[in-house]
């Protein structure tokens, strides 16, 4: 519901069909917001079990599945999650041949591979909604701790949409001026201003939020609706998004993960290649192996 109110209310599209398997609860959220139509300029909300009501959609949006309970990471959501994303996969591109799928139930690396593989759709129309959140909260703190806009703020976090997430210091820029010719250690050895807690801070962000509200969903909510309206508006931003990353930035696993590419109306049709310091190099190595590693559970555990 909140990728739904972030995509009314910023006018990025008119029309939304929100597909939930409980009825009682798609029916109530659905005429909930219609009520407030008035005010979305005349929006068209539809609620339904049913996945003809989506046909023809131009970008489909997974966020069904289980979600973290305390104490659990988004990889321990994976078997649950696996078997929901199969379900849904294959009504939703019979009804919408045509779409671009985002997928962003956890873990969404992983579920983005197995959507693409279910949904036999081309790779750049199948992605997850991946390290964007992340890279929004790495802005923010940044930005928090310099006292400027979070939008003056360039980087990126790439890597797994989780605990292995890599942030890329050499690449963060401040209003144009590379980061690192301001804090020359900033996130690797001698970093004695401590910016590598930024990252931490990253990394805890989603378990605190949800040891506060039990979920998250505001920050995701705008997240994905910006890369909705990077596709609806053919927009050619850089954004870090999910998918497969196979012998790009010296990875060799057959995983998805997040590094930046251009999204436009096609979905995701170039990646911008990135200059890692050797660190940030190790690191998307050892989170692409983690990827890996529970990529293969899965095969063991069918
Ligand atoms: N990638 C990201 O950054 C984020 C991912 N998430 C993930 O999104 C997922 C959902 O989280 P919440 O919305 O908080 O959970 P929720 O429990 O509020 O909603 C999940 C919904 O999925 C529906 N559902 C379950 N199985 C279904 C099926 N087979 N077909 C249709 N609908 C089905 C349920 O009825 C429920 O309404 C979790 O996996 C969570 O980890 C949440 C926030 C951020
Ligand atoms: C739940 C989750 O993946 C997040 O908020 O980052």
């Amino acid at each position: 519901m909140a990728v739904v109110m972030s995509i009314l209310a910023q006018n990025i599209s008119n029309e939304v069909c929100i597909i939930d398997a409980n009825e009682k609860l798609v029916n109530g959220e659905s005429k909930d917001v219609q009520q407030g139509s008035l005010y979305l300029r005349d929006a068209v909300i539809i609620g339904n079990t049913d996945y003809k009501a989506s046909e023809d959609s131009a970008v489909c949006i997974i966020t069904a599945g289980e979600r973290q309970k305390k104490g659990q990471t988004r990889l321990d959501l994976l078997k649950t999650n696996v078997k929901i994303i199969t379900q849904i996969v294959p009504p939703l591109v019979k009804y919408s041949p045509e779409t671009i799928l985002i997928i962003v139930s956890n873990p969404c690396d992983i579920l983005a591979h197995v959507a693409w593989k279910t949904s036999q759709l081309p790779l750049e129309r199948v992605f997850a909604s991946g390290t964007h959140l992340d890279t929004a909260r790495f802005r923010y703190f940044i930005a928090k701790r310099l006292g400027v806009s979070a939008s003056s703020v360039q980087g990126y976090v790439i890597g797994e949409h989780g605990d292995s997430s890599v942030p890329v210091w050499s690449a963060v820029s401040v209003g144009g001026i590379r980061f690192r010719d301001l804090s020359k250690c900033a996130g690797a050895e001698g970093d004695t201003d401590q910016w590598h807690e930024v990252h931490n801070q990253v990394v805890k962000a989603a378990y605190e939020v949800i040891a506060g509200k039990g979920y998250t969903n505001w920050a995701i909510g705008l997240t994905v609706a910006s890369l909705v309206s990077m596709i609806l508006d053919n927009k050619n931003e850089v954004a870090t998004v999910s998918t497969l990353a196979r012998e790009r930035e010296g990875i060799e696993n057959d995983v998805f993960l997040s590094l930046p590419v251009v999204i436009g109306a096609n979905g995701v049709t170039s990646f911008i290649k990135l200059q890692l310091s050797g660190l940030e190099q190790e690191l998307l190595c050892k989170s692409a192996e983690t990827l890996n590693k529970a990529m293969q559970s899965l095969k063991e555990k069918k």
